[in-house]
Formats: structure tokens, C-alpha cells, sequence
């Protein structure tokens, strides 16, 4: 499945466009950071791929056909773990998952079983039975995320998901997307922190109502010295790219 973004603008209402002209595609068994200031449209981005925004022009395709809708998103596999993580508070936290893993069809001896490997792998399994609202905002966080992973979707979109998480627990779910990856889902992580921007492959930069890719390559490469020292120079040229006045009258990265 191949999801991508072909000369996007972005926008709510009548408002100035958030987004402007992104063209990229997100590529299975990689993982994309969408990175940018607060307010740089990294939700704005993800909603697009989520397909619960529609682009005022351009498009957001599946397959090369246009992306209809978010019933047409959840049928192609594109599972979104919101910023506000949208768990129900008063239900129990493995109730959030059996809920939605039932609703996608899965029968309900599955969907326990989903549920608790998906609770166990984020270190959930104590609090299964506990009320969503008598969680830490970490917990719900990782509840959050659980719910994601155990959809095992071919497009997961995690937004901001490591922002309330300890430095243990951020490991712990940048290693979990990057078995996602692994397993062959395309994965995309907007972020505000530099470190899980790093774990990723590739990295599209929004600034400005514009989005520039910054590097290219996996992310384990990085550890080789040399390799850094590449990338930072193609993520140097590809800024340079981006700004260059003119260049396609927008923006346009592959991943
Ligand atoms: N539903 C909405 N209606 C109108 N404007 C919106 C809506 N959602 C976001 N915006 C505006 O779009 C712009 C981009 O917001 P967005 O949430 O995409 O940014 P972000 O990069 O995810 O920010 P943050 O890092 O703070 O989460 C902001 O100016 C915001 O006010």
C-alpha cells in the first residue's frame, strides 16, 4: 500500500493555508519524523494522511487513487494514535483496546488476546483493569499507544506520542515503531523532541507553511561516524534545496 501527499495544501476554513504545496510519499518498513515548531502543522500533516482532512488542493492518494475519507483511511489499514491519545477515560485500560479491535472485527477471544500483548509490550500489564481517568498521563500515553499497535495497521501514524513518556519508556516506543517498521508498516512519528527525530529514517522539517526533507537513509547508519557526518551534509543540501527561490513553487520530498 503507498500512501503519499502530491502538491498538498493544508488548511482549516477560510484561514491562511497551514500547509503549502507538500509533496511526499511514506514508504513501508521506514520510519518518518515530521518535526517543526508548536503550531508548524505536524497534526495538521498527520489528520491529511489520517484522511479526516481533506486538501484544499493537491492531493493525499492510496494506492494512486484519492484519498476519500476516514472510512476509507481505517479499511487501508491507517491507524492514527492521536496527540490527546482519544481514549475513552471511564473505561478500563484494556477496555479502550478491546473495544476498538471488536469494531475493526476482530472476534472477542482475539481481541483479549491483542490486547494483552499489546498492554504487556508497553509495560501496561498492572494496570489492564484500571479506569483510563486513574492513570498517570504516561500511563495513558502508552495506553494510547498499545491501542495503536495492536490495530497492526500498514500505516501508523503516532502523534507527539513520547512527550509525557521517562527516557526509559521513550526507548521502549522507539523500539516498538521500529518493529513496527520492521514488520513492514510505514510509520510516521511527529515530534518535538530531536532524539526520537534521530531514531527515525528520514525526517520532513515543517517551517513556515513549507516542509523540507532533511536526511535520508536508517537510522542505525547514523551510529557509523562517517555516515552521520553524510546525512548532516544531505540534510544541509536538502535545506538549501528547499529554500532555493522558485524551486517547484512548493516543496517536494521522497522518503
Ligand atoms: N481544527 C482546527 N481549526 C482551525 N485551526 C486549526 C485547527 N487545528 C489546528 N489549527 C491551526 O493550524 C495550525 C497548525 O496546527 P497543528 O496542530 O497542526 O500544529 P502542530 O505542529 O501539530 O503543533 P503542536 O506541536 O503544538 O502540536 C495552528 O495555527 C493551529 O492554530
Amino acid at each position: 500500500m503507498e500512501l503519499s501527499l502530491t502538491g498538498a495544501t493544508l488548511g482549516y476554513g477560510r484561514a491562511d493555508p497551514v500547509l503549502a504545496e507538500v509533496s511526499f510519499e511514506i514508504q513501508p518498513g521506514r520510519l518518518l519524523a515530521v518535526t517543526g515548531p508548536s503550531g508548524a502543522g505536524k497534526t495538521t500533516l498527520l489528520s491529511a494522511l489520517a484522511g479526516l482532512l481533506a486538501p484544499r488542493s493537491g492531493s493525499v492518494t492510496v494506492d494512486g487513487a484519492p484519498l476519500a475519507g476516514r472510512d476509507q483511511a481505517v479499511a487501508a489499514g491507517i491507524v492514527l494514535i492521536p496527540q490527546d491519545n482519544g481514549l475513552a477515560p471511564i473505561l478500563t485500560a484494556q477496555e479502550n483496546l478491546q473495544v476498538v479491535l471488536i469494531a475493526r472485527g476482530r472476534i472477542p477471544a482475539e481481541a483479549r488476546r491483542d490486547t494483552a500483548i499489546a498492554l504487556d509490550k508497553l509495560g501496561l500489564s498492572g494496570q489492564a483493569d484500571q479506569l483510563v481517568e486513574e492513570l498517570s498521563g504516561g500511563q495513558q500515553q502508552r495506553t494510547a499507544i498499545a491501542r495503536g499497535l495492536a490495530l497492526g495497521g500498514t500505516v501508523l501514524l503516532a502523534d507527539e506520542v513520547t512527550s509525557e513518556l521517562d527516557a526509559g519508556n521513550r526507548q521502549r516506543v522507539l523500539e516498538l515503531l521500529r518493529a513496527e517498521a520492521d514488520r513492514g508498516a510505514a510509520v510516521v512519528l511527529a515530534t518535538h523532541d530531536p532524539e526520537a527525530a534521530a531514531a527515525c529514517d528520514t525526517e520532513i522539517r515543517l517551517s513556515e507553511g513549507r516542509a523540507a526533507e532533511l536526511r535520508n537513509g536508517r537510522a542505525a547508519e547514523m551510529r557509523d561516524g562517517r555516515a552521520a557526518e553524510g546525512r548532516a551534509a544531505e540534510g544541509r543540501a536538502a535545506e538549501g534545496r528547499a529554500a532555493a527561490p522558485g524551486r517547484d513553487n512548493g516543496t517536494s520530498a521522497r522518503t
